[in-house]
């Protein structure tokens, strides 16, 4: 695995990664979890996907996945193959496997052996800070270690796009500051794509430069906004004017979009 020190692109210069077209998802023949999504992902892009409760964040990222199909609409690759990696809210790591082991998988699923990909998984440790821990079990890390192994093990593979539903959600407040900024910098390493689902404002308007606005019943995208702000981003924008500013237009829109509700 090599790592690259590429910026993405300023954003209008992206090549398109994949689309969501006109995509709905209804449940159970009645609830209608998403309603004629429409996003253009590009390579490069950090986008939130901001909502309230319902609102189908979690659907659509299920649905870029592939874990389940739309009802209408589609889901298109420019390359015509899905690379994904993975981050929940849990880390869901195995807890009899040790760090190396569990950030292993996604390649023994691919039937790769351990000793050839050995090095991968080393760097991927590394870059998220845990190289001393690779004979750890998850019993012996903190709840933000372990998300750390989760990331590790959703970039392993180095996948084109990774996909991260609320993953700092029930960590303490230092904690998930301080792995906002690391997962960052590790964005910027790997040159990688990410779709972040989260519910709160301020850790949508720090981390992306595209936020999705939805709005619930039925679940939906309300609006875009472009976090115009230059990356690397860190404690001194966290505290800037420019920030409150960007939370406040961000705070609005969410707002906005929650009184259309139905
Ligand atoms: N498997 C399912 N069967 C039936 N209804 C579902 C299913 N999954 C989701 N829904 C419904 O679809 C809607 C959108 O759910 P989704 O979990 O995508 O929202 P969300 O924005 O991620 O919510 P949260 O922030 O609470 O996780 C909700 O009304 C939910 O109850």
């Amino acid at each position: 695995m090599v790592v690259t020190w590429r910026r993405p692109k300023p954003l209008g210069e992206r090549p398109k990664l994949m689309e969501i077209a006109g995509v709905d998802k209804v449940f159970g023949g009645d609830v209608l979890a998403l309603q004629e999504m429409n996003l253009v992902v590009n390579e490069g892009d950090f986008i939130s996907l901001l909502g309230p409760s319902g609102c189908g964040k979690s659907t659509a990222l299920r649905l870029i996945a592939g874990l389940m199909h739309p009802t209408r609409g589609q889901i298109a690759w420019a390359s015509g193959e899905a690379e994904i990696g993975v981050v929940f809210q849990e880390p869901t790591l195995m807890p009899w496997a040790t760090v190396e082991q569990n950030v292993y998988l996604p390649f023994r699923l691919k039937g790769r052996s351990f000793a050839e990909v050995a090095q991968d998984i080393h760097l991927a440790l590394k870059l998220v800070g845990l190289e001393a821990f690779a004979k750890s079990y998850p019993r012996e890390l903190s709840g933000g270690m372990k998300m750390r192994v989760s990331i590790a093990r959703a970039m392993v593979t180095r996948p084109k796009l990774i996909l991260m539903d609320e993953p700092f959600a029930a960590l303490d407040e230092i904690t998930r500051h301080k792995l906002n900024k690391d997962l960052l910098e590790l964005k910027e390493k790997i040159a990688s794509t990410v779709i972040f689902v989260t519910h709160s404002v301020f850790e949508s308007v720090f981390l992306s430069d595209r936020i999705v606005v939805m709005a619930a019943r039925p679940g939906r995208v309300a609006r875009e906004l472009t976090v115009d702000a230059p990356y690397p981003r860190g404690e001194a924008f966290r505290t800037s004017a420019e920030y409150a500013a960007l939370c406040r237009t961000a705070s609005d829109a969410l707002h906005a979009a929650m009184g259309e509700t139905a």
